[in-house]
């Protein structure tokens, strides 16, 4: 990472002046506006913020998942709104990864199929894909509870679940919301752990939205949104 010799690297995330306004008849709510950023590949990037000050709104514009008013956000070099929705689609599939607070596992499968999930969607053979959900799902030290339904996991497992769920496929970026915000100090421990882990052995870059300043603090760069603004803390 670090190699005086290699090439200029793509930023995985890159945005310039983004701005989100939401109407309210003939209101016009600003969350925030002329919001730039830059993540590089393996680093490690925490939103925080008060409640309601927009970060959910801006890891979604992030992720492309929502469009912003006004303002550019490219992904691995790639302006994702010049794409069809088709194509935003797949994009995301084969370069981000998501994680939510509440999982979204489907509860009618195994843990293992979850993970199968992403790689059967990009088209890897079923026998491929139960290989590398395995092997990911041990590495989140879930090896023997691959069998399991999410509503036989604990809440921390659940959480491991869809972290390798969101690694499967190698994205360059995994984007978090609230990674620790339902678990207890111990298991959240565990899960900063493993993020720093893959953060090093993979480079993957992991941009999260987090109530947790300890976490924020212990894994890199923390961006405080706040009245509208994005402000490096200190
Ligand atoms: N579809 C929408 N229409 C209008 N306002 C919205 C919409 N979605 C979100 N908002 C408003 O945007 C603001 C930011 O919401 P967001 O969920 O991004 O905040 P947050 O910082 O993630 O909050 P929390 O920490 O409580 O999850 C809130 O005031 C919310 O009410």
């Amino acid at each position: 990472m670090n190699d005086a010799s290699a090439p200029a690297s793509v930023p995985v995330i890159e945005c310039s002046q983004l701005t989100r306004t939401y109407s309210e008849g003939p209101e016009t709510l600003t969350i925030f506006s002329d919001i730039s950023l830059r993540v590089e590949p393996g680093e490690t990037v925490a939103i925080v913020g008060s409640s309601g000050a927009g970060k959910t709104t801006l890891l979604n514009l992030l992720g492309g998942l929502d469009r912003p008013t006004s303002g550019h956000i490219r992904i691995c070099g790639q302006d994702i709104h010049r794409l069809s929705e088709a194509g935003r689609a797949k994009f995301r599939s084969r370069n981000l990864g998501f994680v939510y607070q509440f999982h979204h596992l489907l509860p009618e499968f195994s843990a293992l199929e979850n993970v199968m999930m992403p790689c059967a969607l990009a088209g890897m053979k079923p026998s491929q894909a139960a290989v590398k959900a395995e092997s990911l799902l041990a590495r989140v030290g879930l090896a023997e509870r691959l069998k399991h339904k999410p509503g036989e996991l604990s809440g921390g497992e659940r959480q491991r679940v869809a972290i390798a769920r969101a690694l499967v496929n190698e994205p360059q970026c995994v984007l978090m919301d609230e990674p620790t915000g339902n678990l207890d100090e111990q298991t959240g421990a565990g899960i900063r752990a493993l993020i720093e882990d893959l953060r090093d052995q993979s480079g993957t870059a992991f941009v999260m939205v987090t109530h947790d300043m300890t976490m924020a603090r212990s894994l890199g760069r923390v961006l405080r949104l706040e009245q509208g603004r994005l402000v490096q803390e200190l």
